[in-house]
C-alpha cells in the first residue's frame, strides 16, 4: 500500500509548525509594546497628566499586582475555557486595557487600564509557553522559546522607539497610547489565525486536547528542590533589575546626561522613524532600548548555544556578575552610558536564555506547571515592588544614585542565588551544567 504524500502545510510539517510559532509569538507582541509605552513616554506623560516617577512606577507596580493575582487564580479559568479560549480572554482583555490607557485622563484611571492589561498580559505570557511546548516537544524547543522572545523584543524596542516620535509627531501622547492599543487588537486578530491552524492540527495529529498548565497545585510547592527555589530567587532579582529599571531609565538619561527623547528630524513620519531607529544611541529612550535589543538579536542563538553546551548555572553566574557593574557605574559615574547599557545586554542574553529552560529540568515534569507558574507570580513580586522603589527613590533623593545602587545590590544578591545553584546542581547530579543529550528531565529528582 502506498500512503499518500502530506502536503508542505501539514500539521505535522517543519513549515507548519513554524507558521504556528510566528501567530504564537505575535500574540504578545502588542502587549510588551504596551507594557512599557508607559517607560518610553515617561517624560511626556509626567508633563501632560502632572504625574511623579513614584506614578510612573505605579502603573507597573499595577500590571504586576493584577499579574499576581491572575496567576494564582487564573488556573480555574485555564481548566474551564482552555488554552485557546483562555488565550483569546486574555488577549481582549490586553486590549481593553490598553484602551483604558489611552483614555485615562488622570492617575487612578491609568491604574485601572494598568490592572487590566496586566490581568490579561501576564496569563496571556503563560499560556504563550504552554502552546510553544506543546507544539514544539521533543523537536527544536530552546530556539522555539528564543524565537518567541525575539518577537516579543520587537514590541519593547519599537515601543522605545517610536512612542515618543508618535507623540512628537501628532502632538499628543494619547496618540502615541492608541498606536499601543491598536497593536493589541492586532494580536488579538493573530490570536484568532493561531487557534484556527492550532484547532486544524489538533485534529488532522489527534493531538492530546491542549492543557495550559501553567496554574498553582499548593500540594506541589514542598516537593520542590533547592535548585528550582534558587533559580525562583535568581529570577526575581534579575529581573527586577531589569524591568523596573527600563521603567525609568530614558528619564535617567534625559536627566543626568541631557540625552533628548526624539532626535530633531524635518521629514514625514516614516521619515523620522527610520531616522530615529538608525540613531538610537542619540535618544533616551533609545539608549534604555539597546539591552533589549541585544536579547531580541540573541536570544534565538543565546537558546541554541545553551542546548548545546549546557553550562546553565555558569552562565547565570555570568550573567548576574556582569549586573553589578554595570548598574553601579551608571549610578555614581557620568562617563558615556552606552557600553553600561551593551553590558546589560551580554547579562538579558545570557540569564534569560539559561534560565527559563532550566525549569523543566529541575522538577518532575507534572510539575512543570506548578513550577512556572509560581515562578512567574514570584517574578511578579519584584515586578511590583521596584518600579516604585525606583520612582520614590529618585523623586526623594532628586538624582537616580541610590537606585542604581539597589539594582547593583539586586544583581549581587543574584550572582550570590546563581553560585548557590552552581552548588546545588552538583549535589543533584549537575543536570544543569549538561549540554545536549547528557540532560535528563529530573524526573527522579526528591525533595531535600
Ligand atoms: C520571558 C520573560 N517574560 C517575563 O519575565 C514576563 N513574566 C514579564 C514580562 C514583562 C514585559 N512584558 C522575558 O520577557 O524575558
Amino acid at each position: 500500500m502506498t500512503s499518500e504524500p502530506l502536503g508542505v502545510f501539514h500539521p505535522s510539517g517543519r513549515f507548519y509548525r513554524f507558521t504556528i510559532l510566528i501567530f504564537i509569538s505575535l500574540l504578545v507582541l502588542g502587549s510588551y509594546f504596551a507594557y512599557d509605552s508607559i517607560g518610553a513616554l515617561e517624560n511626556t506623560l509626567m508633563a501632560e497628566l502632572h504625574l511623579d516617577r513614584s506614578t510612573i512606577g505605579s502603573l507597573y507596580t499595577a500590571y504586576s499586582v493584577a499579574a499576581i493575582a491572575i496567576v494564582f487564580f487564573g488556573g480555574m479559568l485555564y481548566d474551564k475555557l482552555g488554552p485557546r479560549k483562555a488565550s483569546l480572554l486574555f488577549s481582549v482583555l490586553v486590549f481593553l486595557g490598553a484602551v483604558i490607557v489611552a483614555v485615562a485622563k488622570g492617575k487612578w484611571m491609568l491604574i485601572f487600564g494598568r490592572l487590566i492589561f496586566g490581568a490579561g498580559s501576564e496569563s496571556l505570557i503563560v499560556v504563550q509557553s504552554a502552546i510553544i511546548s506543546r507544539w514544539f516537544k521533543g523537536k527544536e524547543m530552546a530556539m522555539a522559546f528564543g524565537i518567541a522572545l525575539t518577537l516579543s523584543r520587537v514590541g519593547t524596542v519599537f515601543s522605545f522607539n517610536t512612542e515618543e516620535l508618535i507623540a512628537d509627531h501628532f502632538h499628543s501622547f494619547r496618540v502615541a497610547l492608541w498606536a499601543a492599543a491598536l497593536l493589541c487588537l492586532f494580536s488579538v486578530l493573530c490570536n484568532l489565525v493561531f487557534i484556527a491552524m492550532d484547532r486544524h492540527g489538533e485534529k488532522v495529529l489527534s493531538l492530546q486536547k491542549a492543557e495550559a498548565g501553567d496554574k498553582i497545585v499548593f500540594s506541589d510547592l514542598k516537593k520542590f528542590t533547592s535548585s528550582y527555589w534558587f533559580v525562583v530567587l535568581l529570577c526575581v532579582t534579575f529581573y527586577s533589575a531589569i524591568f523596573p529599571f527600563t521603567a525609568l531609565s530614558s528619564d535617567m538619561f534625559h536627566d543626568k546626561w541631557g540625552i533628548p527623547n526624539v532626535t530633531a528630524m524635518s521629514g514625514g513620519f516614516l521619515t523620522k522613524v527610520f531616522y530615529n531607529f538608525t540613531h538610537m544611541f542619540n535618544t533616551a529612550p533609545g539608549i534604555t532600548s539597546i539591552t533589549i535589543a541585544a536579547s531580541m538579536i540573541f536570544a534565538p542563538f543565546a537558546g541554541g548555544l545553551v542546548d548545546r553546551i549546557g553550562r546553565r548555572a555558569s552562565l547565570m553566574v555570568v550573567g548576574a556578575l556582569i549586573m553589578i557593574p554595570a548598574h553601579l557605574l551608571l549610578g555614581v559615574t557620568h562617563w558615556n552610558p552606552i557600553p553600561m547599557m551593551a553590558l546589560l545586554g551580554v547579562a538579558f542574553v545570557l540569564v534569560p536564555a539559561a534560565m527559563w529552560p532550566s525549569v523543566p529540568l529541575v522538577v518532575e515534569e507534572k510539575r512543570v506547571g506548578t513550577a512556572f507558574g509560581l515562578m512567574t507570580a514570584i517574578q511578579n513580586g519584584g515586578l511590583a515592588l521596584f518600579p516604585l522603589l525606583n520612582g520614590w527613590l529618585r523623586d526623594k533623593t532628586g538624582t537616580y544614585t541610590s537606585t542604581q545602587i539597589m539594582f547593583s545590590g539586586l544583581g549581587a544578591a543574584g550572582l550570590l542565588f546563581a553560585f548557590l545553584l552552581l552548588r546545588a546542581d552538583k549535589r543533584h547530579g549537575g543536570v544543569l551544567e549538561a549540554g545536549s543529550g547528557a540532560g535528563s528531565r529530573g524526573t527522579e529528582l526528591q525533595p531535600e
